[in-house]
């Protein structure tokens, strides 16, 4: 077992996917009156990301974050206790002003690559089978949080031995599909 800490879901082994999920519920972590959202479908791209503005259990690096469509995710209980992090963001991150865990991250902005997906944490849910992380995003901000650059390769290493590739932005499929959907705006390539 490696001392480093990555996140609880990465270091405790990775839970497979289970075929023919189909959802369930997201709380969130206060004692009582917790938030509640349902989702009502598999999640997709599930991933380690180590940006600053993705929301990460105390003591985690790294975060892990899927995406879900829209249309699948709806507030059940408490929606009184979410706030907006961060407005002006593309993702607007929907937390529990008590517990901070963030239930949701929807992107307003329709002409999006993205658009019509949003973002969820599924170990905020009680059942298992969701989609398990297939990868590792912006690696290299988790220096921008604290960690020391000098640790760097080290958590490189045990990211690639735990079956996940660091990337410093997106992995290659996401990057082209943001990719893509900029070509098509500018009519480089065709709309569909
Ligand atoms: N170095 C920055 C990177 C932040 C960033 O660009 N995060 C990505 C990934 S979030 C989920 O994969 C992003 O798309 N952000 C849009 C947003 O957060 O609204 C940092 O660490 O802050
Ligand atoms: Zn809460
Ligand atoms: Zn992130």
């Amino acid at each position: 077992m490696s001392t480093l800490k990555l996140h609880p879901a990465l270091d405790n082994g990775i839970q497979p996917t289970a075929a023919n999920f189909t959802g369930g519920t997201l709380q969130c972590l206060c004692a009582t009156d917790k938030v509640e959202v349902k989702i009502d479908a598999q999640t997709l791209h599930n991933h380690a990301c180590g940006c600053s503005k993705c929301w990460k259990p105390q003591n985690a690096i790294f975060s892990v974050v899927a995406v879900v469509p829209r249309d699948k995710v709806s507030v059940t209980a408490h929606g009184e206790k979410l706030e907006i992090v961060d407005e002006s963001a593309t993702i607007q991150r929907h937390a529990c002003k008590q517990c901070h865990a963030h239930l949701f991250g929807r992107i307003e902005n329709k002409d999006h690559a993205f658009y019509g997906l949003d973002f969820v944490h599924t170990e905020l849910s009680p059942q298992s089978g969701w989609a398990a992380p297939g990868f590792a995003a912006f690696v290299s901000s988790i220096i921008e949080t604290g960690t020391p650059p000098a640790q760097m390769k080290a958590i490189r290493e045990r990211l690639r031995s735990i079956g996940l590739e660091p990337y410093d932005c997106l992995s290659p499929d996401l990057m082209d599909a943001l990719a893509t959907h900029v070509a098509k705006q500018k009519g480089l390539l065709p709309a569909n």
